[in-house]
C-alpha cells in the first residue's frame, strides 16, 4: 500500500519550539527528552502541518508567547508526488497553503496522519462530547460531505437556539426542516461508518490482549425517520430551555466492554486499551479509505507502563511505513533519534559534522 511520508517539518514561533527544520526518514523516528522539552509540541505541529487540524480552540495558544504569528510547514510525499503544506497562525486566524496556493482546511489531504496520545483515555472516561468529537473528526476525514453537512447542521442548531431564546416560535418550521434534512444525513452516515469502525476497534481490542469484547454503538437522541416528530413533541421543553434538545449533536458513541459501559465500569488500564483500539481503528479506516498509510504520531510511549500496551504501541509504530514516537526515554527500534531539549531537537547519534543545516533555518512568517 502507498504511504504518506513526511520528509521534513519546519516551525517558527510555534509554542516553545526554537525555529527548526527536522528531517524524517522512513520507519520509526524516536524523539526523547525530559518533561516540558517540547516533544508533544513537535507532534502537535506535525499533525497541524499534515492535516491542517488542531483541537486547540484559541489559536493564539499555539503562538510562542511574546510573538504575534506562528508558522509550520510540512514537506511531504503523498500519492507519489511531493508537496509543501504550510499553516500560518495568528490571533483567531489560520491560513493554509499547498504548494504556495491558499486553500481551505477541507482541501488538505484528509488521511495523512493519526495521533495517539496519553490523554486518549478521555475517549473512554470523558463526556459524550469527547467521543462525538472523535467520531465527527474521523468521519469528516472519511467524507468531505460529512464535514460540510456537520458544519451546516451545527450552525443551524445555534441559529435555531437563538430564535428559540428570542421567542421566534413562528420561525420554527423553517429551522426544523433544515435540521431534519441535515441531521438525517449525519445520522445515516454515522450509522454506516460505525459498522466498520466497530469491527476494526473490536479486532484491535482483542489484538491488545483484552478478553472482554468491545462493542461500539451509537446512542441516538433521535432517528432520521422520527426526527421531525421528536422536534415537534419537545417544542415546549425547547422553548423553556432556549435550546435544541434533540438531534445528532446529542448522540453518544457508547463503548461497552464485556457488556458493560466502559466509561462507567472499565479499569483505567482497560480504558487505555479501548482508547488505543479506537486509534488503531482510525489508522486502519483512513488507510482503507484513501489507499495510503497515514503517518503515525505516538506521543509519550513511556507514559504507557503496561508492558503489553507498550509493546503494542511500539509494534504498531514498527508496522507502519512512517512513525514518529516520543518519550522521556529513547523509543526502542527507531532508525533515527532526536534528543529534545528546551524546544530544540538534535540528532542523538549523528556525528557533529552532520548536524549542519538541521536547525535554525531562516524562515519567514507570512499569513
Ligand atoms: N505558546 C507557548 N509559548 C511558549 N511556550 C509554550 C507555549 N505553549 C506551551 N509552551 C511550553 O511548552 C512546554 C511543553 O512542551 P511539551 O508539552 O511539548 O513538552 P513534552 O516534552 O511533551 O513534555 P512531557 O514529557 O511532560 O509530555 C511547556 O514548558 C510549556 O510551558
Amino acid at each position: 500500500m502507498n504511504a504518506v511520508r513526511l520528509e521534513s517539518l519546519s516551525t517558527l514561533n510555534y509554542r516553545n519550539l526554537a525555529p527548526c527544520t527536522l528531517r524524517f526518514g522512513a520507519g520509526v523516528t524516536g524523539v526523547f527528552g525530559e518533561n516540558g522539552a517540547g516533544k508533544t509540541n513537535l507532534l502537535e505541529a506535525a499533525y497541524l502541518a499534515l492535516t491542517g487540524q488542531t483541537d486547540v480552540t484559541r489559536l493564539e495558544q499555539l503562538v510562542q508567547s511574546g510573538e504575534q504569528e506562528a508558522y509550520v510547514r510540512a514537506d511531504l510525499e503523498s500519492g507519489g508526488s511531493l508537496s509543501v503544506q504550510e499553516v500560518g497562525l495568528g490571533r483567531g486566524r489560520r491560513q493554509l497553503k499547498v504548494d504556495g496556493v491558499r486553500v481551505r482546511a477541507g482541501d488538505l489531504p484528509r488521511g495523512s496522519a493519526v495521533w495517539i496520545r496519553p490523554e486518549d483515555s478521555e475517549l473512554v472516561f470523558g463526556s459524550p462530547s469527547v467521543r462525538r468529537a472523535y467520531l465527527d473528526s474521523l468521519l469528516s476525514r472519511l467524507s468531505a460531505r460529512y464535514g460540510q453537512q456537520l458544519t451546516r447542521y451545527e450552525r443551524t442548531v445555534s441559529q435555531r437556539n437563538a430564535a428559540l431564546r428570542g421567542g421566534e416560535e413562528w420561525a420554527m418550521s423553517v429551522w426544523d426542516d433544515a435540521l431534519v434534512g441535515l441531521g438525517g444525513e449525519i445520522m445515516k452516515f454515522r450509522r454506516r461508518a460505525l459498522t466498520r469502525l466497530g469491527e476494526l476497534a473490536s479486532e484491535s481490542n482483542a489484538a491488545l490482549g483484552s478478553r472482554k469484547a468491545l462493542e461500539l454503538t451509537l446512542l441516538e437522541s433521535t432517528t432520521p425517520e422520527t426526527y421531525a416528530a421528536d422536534l415537534a413533541a419537545r417544542r415546549g421543553e425547547e422553548v423553556s430551555r432556549g435550546s435544541t434538545v434533540t438531534g445528532p449533536h446529542r448522540d453518544d458513541l457508547t463503548l461497552t466492554l464485556g457488556g458493560l459501559s466502559a466509561g462507567e465500569y472499565a479499569s483505567r488500564g482497560e480504558g487505555r486499551t479501548v482508547a488505543l483500539a479506537l486509534r488503531r481503528a482510525e489508522l486502519e479506516l483512513l488507510a482503507e479509505r484513501f489507499g495510503e498509510q497515514p503517518v503515525l504520531l505516538i506521543d509519550d510511549f513511556s507514559a504507557e507502563l503496561d508492558p503489553g500496551r507498550r509493546a503494542f504501541l511500539l509494534e504498531l509504530a514498527a508496522g507502519v511505513p512512517q512513525a514518529i514516537v516520543t518519550g522521556t526515554e529513547r523509543p526502542p527500534g527507531a532508525a533515527l533519534h532526536y534528543r529534545a531539549q528546551a524546544g530544540r531537537f538534535t540528532p542523538a547519534d549523528a556525528p557533529a559534522s552532520e548536524l549542519d543545516g538541521l536547525t535554525a533555518l531562516p524562515l519567514e512568517v507570512h499569513i
